[in-house]
């Protein structure tokens, strides 16, 4: 299950608590500290305000004749102190927060550059980017924003209690007594809060999946559907999500808006009012003491608000952080047994590429995707893999590059186990071509440079040639220097397989693994991409997954697949007079391709 949906939904772990932020801001917690220690300084000059206004009251009531410059000085420095330090504290949680992010952010970008490439593939590359995205920003806006606050929303309700405390106590609980009811009434309307999220983030995430589906297969809607079904599923997506919506404001509305109002300063004020009238006339409580409560206890009514907000910033901030953890959870390339640094000897005598009794499960529950394959690939020779969909031919072409590690037994280049030789120079061994060539959003030059940024201009342009790019690529609006990828140019399935084909060339590889090279050409195009491929083959160790069995009739191995195992090898000639799978696969294709051509026409 990809990064995204396990976060968004049910995990991490359905129905356990999200994780909680702190840990992850272990980095960056000395700053945070900091902000939250001057937070609170602020937090007690703003207090500090209301005792001087106290004393300045009590000074004016006792002797109206003399101005009280001492309180009021201090009140005019405490005001000072509360703003400069509450400036102070959030210009220190946001410098936290930005090298938070650049922390995080390289973090993963280390972590993923050191997973398989399976386990990319698998969480698919958009959820990926989401994490490294979304997830940091959203712990950025936590701690940029709420830290401070954090300090504020616990010292003064703390500190505002002690000082009611200290004019008089029985106004002090009477306050107490207000907030204690609202935060009790909302606690009890919140109760049900984590299951009313949990049915909204799973009803939010099937009305955005029923969205995706809708747009991404509008060819397919508009030629197949009339748009019935799939606007069905997005619709009765919608349904979903507004009986969830319903549901919550039914459940928390009332209570939820009967406490933010208890909690609000007013209640506080007229009972404490109410309650202050009461003792004065009893002749038990002086005026300025009375007026200090009031002032104060407006102060900690105010400051539950945060309190409530933050608790809810935490649980939405954690499922950022539980989608973070998991990246950064995810398991190594294994490299304890890599060799040291430094070139390698690959044995003459070897062979280039060497699958010895190699057994593979894509995890632990599910049956072997490979059993038992062994073969041998020559220095310098063509072997092409094929069988029935499903056999396992792309998980034996994706093995070689590391993208997953064999279950058992073991993969060989030039004689050493590729788990030993270390990704780095496994990666200067093997090329790959794969059925997407990903494209950066940078220009066809540097796209056709990545394997080799040092390439000159010359080279680059020989590759293309080879590959058959450089005609299309010259006739672009700026040539080589056009931007391709994401809102570039937009480049047919078949071209951008050539300018994958001419940065394999420029890599200059020994071995070469290619898997359905040909799936997006189409009949003018797969002319100059098999031209292409020839160039890259010539004088290199291929693998190759091929569908159109005419591309490998000439390979000098051909393995024959079937349930992960392999049936039959051999060359093409020797395979078809075996009468076996092959020469099925054979004729099937011979008469697919026929019936397309012949078939067809007399069909029309
Ligand atoms: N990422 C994956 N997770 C789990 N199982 C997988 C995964 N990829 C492939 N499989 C399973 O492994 C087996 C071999 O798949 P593989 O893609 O290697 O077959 P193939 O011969 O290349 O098929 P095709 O010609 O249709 O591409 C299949 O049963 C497939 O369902």
């Amino acid at each position: 299950m990809a990064v995204s949906e396990q976060a968004g939904t049910e995990a991490p772990g359905a129905g356990r608590r999200p994780p909680s932020p702190w840990r992850i801001l272990n980095p960056v917690r000395g700053q945070i500290r900091l902000a939250m220690a001057i937070s609170a300084g602020s937090a007690l000059s703003a207090l500090g305000v209301m005792v001087s206004l106290t004393l300045v009251i009590r000074a004016l009531l006792d002797r109206p004749e003399i101005m009280p410059w001492g309180p009021l000085g201090a009140a005019a420095l405490c005001t000072v102190a509360a703003y400069a330090a509450r400036l102070g504290a959030f210009n220190q949680a946001h410098y936290a927060a930005f090298r938070l992010e650049r922390i995080l952010r390289i973090g993963l970008a280390n972590r993923l550059a050191r997973v398989s490439l399976g386990y990319v593939e698998a969480q698919g590359a958009g959820a990926l980017a989401k994490v490294i995205h979304d997830d940091v920003k959203a712990l950025h806006v936590f701690v940029a924003d709420s830290t401070p606050l954090y300090a504020r929303a616990y010292v003064t309700p703390v500190v505002t209690f002690a000082l009611l405390w200290l004019f008089d106590w029985r106004l002090a609980l009477v306050a107490l007594a207000v907030l204690a009811l609202g935060w009790g009434i909302l606690r009890g309307a919140q109760r049900r809060r984590r299951d009313m999220v949990r049915a909204y983030n799973a009803a939010r995430e099937k009305v955005s999946a029923a969205v995706v589906e809708y747009v991404q297969a509008m060819p397919v809607v508009r030629n197949f559907d009339s748009g019935q079904s799939s606007f069905g599923r997005y619709q009765a997506a919608l349904d979903g999500y507004l009986a969830v919506m319903l549901d919550w404001y039914r459940a928390a509305g009332f209570p939820a808006r009967f406490s933010w109002l208890m909690l609000g300063p007013m209640p506080t004020l007229t009972l404490v009012l109410g309650a202050g009238l009461w003792f004065s006339a009893m002749g038990d409580l002086s005026v300025p003491r009375w007026l200090g409560v009031l002032l104060a206890c407006t102060g900690m009514a105010e400051a539950m608000m945060p309190m409530m907000m933050l608790r809810h910033m935490i649980e939405k901030v954690g499922l950022s952080v539980a989608r973070i953890e998991e990246v950064m959870a995810a398991p190594d390339l294994d490299e304890a047994g890599a060799m040291p640094p430094g070139p390698l000897a690959f044995d003459p005598a070897a062979p280039a590429l060497r699958f010895d009794r190699v057994r593979f499960s894509y995890a632990p529950d599910l049956p072997p995707a490979l059993d038992d394959v062994s073969f041998e690939v020559a220095r310098g020779s063509v072997t092409a893999l094929v069988g029935p969909s499903g056999a396992g031919k792309t998980t034996v072409a994706r093995l070689v590059p590391r993208f997953w590690d064999v279950t058992a037994g073991k993969i060989e280049i030039g004689g050493h186990d590729i788990r030993k030789i270390g990704a780095g120079r496994l990666m200067q061994q093997v090329a790959f071509v794969f059925q997407e060539s990903f494209l950066f959003a940078d220009t066809i030059a540097a796209n056709i440079r990545i394997g080799r940024p040092e390439a000159t201009e010359a080279e680059v342009i020989a590759a293309a040639r080879a590959a058959q790019a450089h005609d299309f690529i010259t006739a672009l609006p700026q040539g080589y220097e056009t931007r391709a990828g994401e809102r570039g140019v937009f480049l047919s399935g078949g071209q951008r397989q050539r300018i994958a084909i001419a940065r394999a060339l420029l890599q200059d590889r020994p071995v070469l693994v290619l898997d359905e090279a040909t799936a997006f050409a189409d009949p003018e195009n797969e002319a100059e991409l098999i031209a292409a491929l020839s160039e890259l083959m010539r004088g290199r160790t291929v693998i190759m997954v091929a569908h159109r069995l005419a591309t490998i009739r000439d390979a000098d191995q051909i393995l024959v697949f079937e349930r992960g195992r392999i049936v039959e090898r051999g060359r093409h000639a020797a395979l078809v007079g075996q009468g076996g799978l092959y020469a099925r696969l054979w004729q099937n294709y011979e008469t697919a391709q026929n019936w397309s051509l012949g078939a067809a026409r007399e069909g029309i």
